[in-house]
């Protein structure tokens, strides 16, 4: 099975969360569940916040990536196309919520699974919740703004 962001073309794949071709970065893959969307990651012992927990920036990474994928797996799914089709669908970050209900321990998978809460042609709200041998650890909300075509330029 192909993530989403498999299909993102090689100019957009370097993103520090999820882009392949970052090599430094954590390249997350989000696939659909269901109604849901998934991303698995390994947490490094370096992604320590205090010994033994999870760093709650790389909590917070992981949650940006899965909700722009899920923004962008959803809006293909919605259009009742193929992911990866033309016109490419791309969506950045507005805005991430994050929070920490509980520490996240250092070591097991961690499992975002993601819902969409509202879905319109450029803004899509994801739900993220982050999981940790089945306990809830941090809930997400991204505001995913589709990318506009000149992003960037106007800095
Ligand atoms: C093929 C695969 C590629 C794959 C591409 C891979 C990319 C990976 C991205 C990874 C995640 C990142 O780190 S992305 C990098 C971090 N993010 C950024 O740098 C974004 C910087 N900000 C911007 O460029 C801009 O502010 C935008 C694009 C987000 C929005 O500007 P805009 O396009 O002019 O938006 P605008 O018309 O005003 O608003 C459209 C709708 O979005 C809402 N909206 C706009 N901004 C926000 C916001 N910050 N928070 C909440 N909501 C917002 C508005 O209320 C409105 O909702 P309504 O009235 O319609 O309800």
């Amino acid at each position: 099975m192909k993530a989403i962001q498999d299909y993102y073309p090689e100019e957009l794949s370097h993103c520090y969360g999820c882009g392949s071709q970052n090599e430094h970065g954590h390249q997350i893959k989000t696939y659909w569940d269901g109604d849901e969307t998934v991303t698995r990651f390994t947490p490094e012992p370096y992604h320590t916040a205090v010994p033994g927990f999870v760093y709650g920036g790389l909590i917070a990474s992981l949650i940006d990536c899965h909700g722009t994928g899920s923004a962008a797996a959803a809006t293909y799914r919605a259009e009742g196309r193929e992911p990866g089709t033309e016109p490419l669908v791309r969506f950045v970050t507005g805005s991430l919520k994050v929070t920490y209900l509980k520490p996240t321990k250092l070591g097991p998978e961690i499992e975002i699974r993601g819902r969409v809460r509202e879905l319109k042609e450029r803004k899509v709200v994801i739900d993220s919740r982050v999981l940790v041998d089945g306990v809830e650890t941090a809930l997400g909300e991204v505001v995913a703004i589709r990318m506009p075509a000149d992003f960037g330029k106007a800095v």
